[in-house]
């Protein structure tokens, strides 16, 4: 089921929490709010869920407008056909899975054996038909979830709203789980609205991301393109790139500019430019797009070409499939550098080594947006 969100405005008192919210989800397509505490993630969801009447705009959720301002029209959440899952799993620990399952079906008067089929399906499709006796307060915190998201299943929901759902279970758990979701959303093709502050979480989970920040929506794309392409350096530092770093750019020749940093200069290629960069601008490079080679006397000498630099090893943390370094470079700033394990020999606290960086492997961003 389609969800538009239409010049949506909520304020709390004084202060805004959402302005001028748009944001259109098609059937079947996973969107994922991200953004840092307080950007207005929860409040969106919450407007959607009807558990918070926004000041103004408009809701609509498959054919049903479901919140309008200016014609007064505000459907309560059990009329909305969509289902919540939330951080808490807020599940009756006195009951069993099957009865926490099959809560709000008995109160639809749908026979004993139509509610035994539904919880039997929705129990399946979360992996939990097992666990239909076992009383709700013996599960572990995974199992918990899962008998939550049956229970917003179960109700056949046009849309499903999921708010920070894995973030009290431990990193393992939550990496498994996260691509169940995904796996159980692309399966049932079910719209969704995820909330989420993990950028890795919104990377796995997200068919679009849309980055809040302040009640806004300022990005908003595929995973990829977010990652390769964020509009500005806080985006690019929220989104996990380690290496940001203020600069002036000036141009060298029709194909290349000079980043200056306060102690380094890169060489970047022209295109990577933005036209209209005005204001303070960040070089930022990704810990991955650095080359590192262990420091080798016979290479041409640091300087000589462009964008290598020698420096030294502080720290290389072993991390199975790569291994992430901070380098120390000589008379520069401290850099984060990923490299895959496959790809070398792994490298030691101490090591001299020559760092590199293609010209088009960096990216120059407005530090913010213009207010
Ligand atoms: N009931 C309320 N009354 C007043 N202000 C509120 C209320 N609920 C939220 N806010 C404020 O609105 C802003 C957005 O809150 P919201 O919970 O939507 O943020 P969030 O991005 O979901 O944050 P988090 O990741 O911490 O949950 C915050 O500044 C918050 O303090």
């Amino acid at each position: 089921m389609k969800i538009e969100i239409q010049q949506l405005k909520l304020q709390y008192g004084k202060f805004t929490a959402l302005h001028e919210f748009n944001l259109q989800i098609q059937d079947g397509e996973s969107i994922v709010l991200l953004g840092q505490s307080g950007c207005g993630k929860t409040s969106a969801m919450r407007c959607v869920a009807g558990l918070e009447r926004p000041t103004s705009g408009r809701i609509i959720i498959g054919e049903n407008t479901v919140f309008d301002g200016a014609a007064g029209i505000n459907t309560p959440p059990n009329k909305r056909n969509v289902g919540m899952v939330f951080q808490s799993y807020a599940i009756w620990p006195h009951m069993t899975v099957f009865e926490n399952v099959a809560y709000s079906l008995v109160t639809r008067k749908i026979s004993k054996a139509d509610i035994r089929k539904q919880v039997m399906a929705a129990l399946t499709t979360v992996g939990l038909q097992a666990f239909a006796e076992r009383g709700a307060s013996l599960l572990s915190g995974g199992q918990m979830q899962r008998v939550a998201l049956a229970r917003s299943l179960v109700m056949q929901p046009g849309a499903l709203l999921l708010d920070e759902p894995l973030s009290n279970l431990d990193a393992r758990l939550r990496d498994r789980l996260r691509v169940e979701l995904r796996e159980l959303q692309l399966r049932l093709g079910l719209t969704c609205i995820y909330v989420t502050h993990d950028q890795n979480e919104a990377f796995a989970l997200a068919d679009r991301i849309a980055i809040m920040q302040g009640g806004r929506i300022v990005q908003i794309d595929t995973p990829q393109n977010i990652y390769a392409n964020p509009i500005t350096s806080q985006i690019a530092d929220f989104l996990g790139v380690s290496n940001v770093f203020p600069c002036e750019v000036k141009k060298i020749n029709a194909d290349h500019h000079v980043a200056e940093l306060s102690d380094h200069a890169l060489t970047v290629h022209s295109s990577l430019i933005p036209p209209s960069t005005t204001g303070a601008t960040s070089l930022c490079v990704r810990p991955e797009s650095f080359r590192i080679q262990a420091a080798d006397p016979r290479a041409p000498a640091p300087g000589e070409t462009a964008n290598r630099w020698p420096g030294k090893i502080v720290v290389a943390s072993f991390q199975g499939g790569y291994v992430q370094y901070a380098i120390q470079l000589d008379q520069g700033p401290e850099i984060s550098a990923a490299q895959l394990t496959a790809e070398g020999p792994v490298l030691n606290s101490g090591d001299r080594v020559h760092v590199s960086l293609d010209p088009c492997a960096a990216q120059i961003l407005p530090s913010e947006l213009p207010a």
